[in-house]
């Protein structure tokens, strides 16, 4: 997966959903985190879809531990030709936490798999110009830079579509959305404000973050959005 253009990821933490996504998903988002054996996972898969693989810590909003174990798994996993991309947390690129992430970075390159540096705010949204410096800054650890923050207001939403806009228009490569009741319209419309990435679960119940619509909805969504632009 290379993020030319717009991505839709199954997000998931059950590689057995493949054959249900493969209509309307682009790859699929492996949370190792949330997943049973996701290494056992990834020996058996035999699916289509290409794969993203997430290993999200607490401090983070995920569920793993932030031991050296949780960035030797995402290793491990851009072992299989199937995993054609990582995300990486600004904050573990930057010195936060106990284990510097580079090192996945560059393992990552070395089977030419993209880099997705991922920042996440699960309270808020800051102004537009705070979005675009973290956005900038996540741009220049990887391929994508990418922020999830949380919308409390239609304002924030514009504020996330406004930075999303500006880094489009300068060639970085982003992938924006707000999470949340209030930021849900958001995963629709950020693609025609250049977003690359878009992440929805087949089933509604298996969200992997709050206001995700399930995966036929937002590819019927953005795809509605996009012809009539
Ligand atoms: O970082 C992201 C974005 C996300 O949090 C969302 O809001 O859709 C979903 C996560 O699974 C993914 O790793």
């Amino acid at each position: 997966m290379d993020f030319e253009s717009f991505t839709l990821l199954a997000a998931t933490d059950d590689l057995g959903v493949e054959p249900a996504a493969r209509a309307d998903a682009d790859g699929l988002e492996l949370r190792l985190d949330f997943a049973d054996e996701p290494l056992a996972q990834l020996d058996a898969y035999d699916g289509e879809l290409p794969i993203l693989v997430t290993n999200r810590p607490t401090w983070e909003g995920g569920e793993a531990a932030d031991t050296a174990g949780r960035l030797d798994a995402l290793e491990t996993a851009l072992e299989h030709d199937a995993v054609t991309a990582v995300d990486l947390e600004l904050a573990a690129l930057e010195g936060a936490g106990d284990y510097d992430a580079g090192r996945v970075a560059d393992t990552a390159r070395e089977h030419n798999a993209s880099v997705v540096v991922s920042t996440h705010n699960f309270e808020s949204t800051p102004d537009r110009e705070a979005i675009v410096n973290r956005l900038e800054r996540a741009c220049a650890h990887g391929d994508v830079g990418k922020m999830a923050s949380t919308a409390e207001s239609p304002d924030d939403v514009l504020a996330m579509l406004g930075a999303s806009r500006e880094l489009t228009a300068i060639d970085e490569r982003v992938a924006t959305m707000c999470m949340g009741a209030a930021g849900r319209h958001s995963r629709a419309v950020a693609p025609l404000y250049g977003s690359r990435i878009g992440y929805a679960p087949v089933d509604p119940a298996d969200a992997t973050a709050p206001g995700q619509y399930d995966l036929a909805t937002l590819r019927t969504l953005v795809e509605q959005l996009r012809s009539d632009a």
